[in-house]
This record gives C-alpha cells, sequence and structure tokens, in this order.
C-alpha cells in the first residue's frame, strides 16, 4: 500500500541539497520517468517552503513516433506535481557516436541553454551504481569510478544516495503513472543488462547492499579526484607551455593530471590513457624522443625542458 510516508526520501534529499547548495529559482529536468516526476514533485515542494520558483523542462528528441505526445504529458503530470510552469524543449538529434549518444548530447545541451543556473536531475543511487561498474569494468579510471558528481554546475544531482525503488514508490504514492522508456529494457545495451543481470547477480552473493557500498565508493575517490584535481591545477599553473623538468620530480598521479589538464586546456580531446602515458614518459622517461600524436593532428613535443603542443596538418609520418 502505497501512502504520504512514501514521499519522505525523495523529499528528504532534495530539502538537504537544497540546504547544501545556492539556493536559486531552478530547473529540474523531467523525462516523464518515476525518478524525474519523483524530483520533480520534491522539487515543487521543497522550493516553494524556500520560496522559490520551480520550473521543469522536458526534451522532446523526436526519435519516436508519438515523441511528442510523450513529452507533453510529462509537462502536464510535473504540473500536476506543483511545479510553477513546465515546457517542452525540441531537439534534433544529429551527430556521430550512435543514436544514443547523439541524443544525450543534444538533450544535455537544450538543458544547458534553456536551463538557469541549476537543473536538476533525476539520476539515483542505482544509476551511480551503474556507473561505477561500469567504469571498473571497462577500466576507465578513477575519475569514472568516482561517478556523478552531486553539483556539477548548472546540474544538480539530489538523489544519487536515494534507491531507485524510493522513486517508484514515490510515484506511487503521489497516484502518477511514469513513462517506462522502451531503451530502458533493451538488453543490447550494456548499461540494462548491468541493472537487470549483474547487478542482481553481485546483491545475492554479496548478501546486499552493493548499489549502496558502490556508491559509498564513488563519493570516497571522488574526494580523493577532487583533491589531486586541485593540487594540479596549482603545479599546471598558467602558461601555453609546460615545464617538463619541474615536473620530473612530481608524483606520477599528480604528473598526469597535471598534463591532462594541460592538454584539455590546449584543446586535446579524445583523450586515451595509453595517449597520456606517451605524454608522460616525455616528462618521466625522457631520453630525448620524438614528438607524441595526439587525435585531432596535435602532436606534443619537448623542447629546452618544455613541453609544447602544435596543431601538424600533415599525415603522420610524412
Ligand atoms: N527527455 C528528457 N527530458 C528532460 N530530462 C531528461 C530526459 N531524459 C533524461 N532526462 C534527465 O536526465 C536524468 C537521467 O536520465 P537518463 O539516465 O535516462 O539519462 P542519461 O543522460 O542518458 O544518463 P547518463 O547521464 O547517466 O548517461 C533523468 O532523471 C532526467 O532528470
Amino acid at each position: 500500500m502505497s501512502t504520504a510516508e512514501d514521499l519522505i526520501p525523495v523529499r528528504r534529499a532534495v530539502r538537504e541539497f537544497l540546504a547544501a547548495h545556492p539556493r536559486v529559482d531552478f530547473d529540474v529536468a523531467v523525462s516523464g520517468g518515476a525518478d524525474s516526476l519523483a524530483l520533480a514533485e520534491a522539487g515543487a515542494h521543497e522550493g516553494h517552503k524556500l520560496g522559490l520558483r520551480v520550473r521543469a523542462l522536458v526534451v522532446d528528441h523526436g526519435l519516436q513516433s508519438g515523441s511528442a505526445e510523450i513529452a507533453q504529458r510529462a509537462a502536464s503530470a510535473a504540473r500536476r506535481l506543483g511545479v510553477d510552469e513546465a515546457e517542452v524543449l525540441t531537439v534534433e538529434v544529429t551527430g556521430a557516436g550512435g543514436v544514443e549518444a547523439a541524443a544525450r548530447r543534444a538533450r544535455y545541451s537544450a538543458l544547458a541553454r534553456k536551463g538557469r543556473s541549476l537543473v536538476l536531475l533525476g539520476h539515483t543511487r542505482d544509476d551511480q551504481a551503474e556507473t561505477v561498474l561500469l567504469g571498473l569494468g571497462r577500466g576507465s579510471g578513477p575519475r569514472s569510478i568516482a561517478g556523478m558528481k552531486p553539483l556539477d554546475p548548472p546540474w544538480g544531482r539530489p538523489l544519487l544516495d536515494v534507491p531507485r525503488s524510493a522513486t517508484r514508490a514515490a510515484c506511487a504514492a503521489l497516484g502518477v503513472e511514469p513513462w517506462e522508456d522502451p531503451f530502458n529494457t533493451d538488453p543490447r545495451f550494456t548499461r540494462v543488462r548491468l541493472r537487470r543481470e549483474v547487478l542482481p547477480l553481485l546483491e545475492d552473493v554479496l548478501s546486499g547492499g552493493v548499489a549502496a557500498a558502490l556508491a559509498r565508493t564513488a563519493a570516497q575517490l571522488r574526494e580523493d579526484v577532487e583533491t589531486l584535481d586541485a593540487l594540479a591545477a596549482e603545479l599546471r599553473g598558467e602558461g601555453e607551455t609546460l615545464d617538463a623538468k619541474a615536473l620530473e620530480t612530481v608524483p606520477p598521479a599528480l604528473r598526469r593530471r597535471v598534463l591532462r589538464r594541460w592538454l584539455l586546456d590546449r584543446g586535446a580531446c579524445d583523450l586515451s590513457d595509453a595517449h597520456l602515458r606517451a605524454v608522460d614518459a616525455l616528462v618521466g622517461k625522457w631520453r630525448g624522443q620524438g614528438g607524441v600524436w595526439l587525435p585531432g593532428g596535435l602532436v606534443v613535443t619537448r623542447t629546452h625542458g618544455r613541453l609544447s603542443m602544435e596543431r601538424r596538418e600533415a599525415a603522420r609520418g610524412e
């Protein structure tokens, strides 16, 4: 039986989030699924107590027939749940990397454009656990195992400690029927199989508490990553070139972060661990080697103890 008590966990999480972060009028990104509908209700409830105006933003990707209607339904549900206004943003999904990735890019860029300084997303503890497990399994490094951040302006994620079951229960108590995205049950997606096959098995083998433990691991690691990143930012300084000589004695974990920051600031993208390690060798294993090629025709070289990066139009080896 659903009761008003089922609203408490989501509302409490939003209340605590708003107490800990700048309190400004905010938007809630609403897909029409249980997580974001429960978030919209709690956002309106807690936001109004603080005298804030709350708006729902729904993105229509236009990818399925009837998507406009699904989006309108999500907006109406959010209005019924108490938000001051609800708007549908229609986007065009284009570009490389598969339709899912292109849809995500279009969604986030529309939400960032239209949203105010704070846009709340409905990622839950289970989403966090899946992200951490994916990062671990793919060896994508501490940054991805550290999971999603609660505050990453304009994005706010108040529900990272709330289980998905709590948002389902809140929707049942509110009498709203969430929309189920067919992508969320399609076993062709790795994340779906993690959710439906791997995590339940892990929960069984480890006698429960796995999602919470993974989320806790992420939070601990995030503190470490943020501390190292802050130290790296200080060491990186300004300037277009980098003092490789001075970095030689810096511990590798910190040094690679300095290099990563510098490369990204100078326009590098799609950096893999192998790229970073090759650039790092120009510092830590310097023996007069040649330049390191990065995606997009960028080359990093070391001369007179400093690293510099330039774009070379000629193909590799020419
Ligand atoms: N169509 C949409 N319109 C508005 N907000 C959305 C939409 N789809 C997702 N969101 C927001 O993003 C949150 C996360 O949803 P979902 O996990 O499907 O998104 P994702 O961006 O693919 O996830 P991730 O960021 O984990 O890759 C939702 O709770 C909601 O706040």
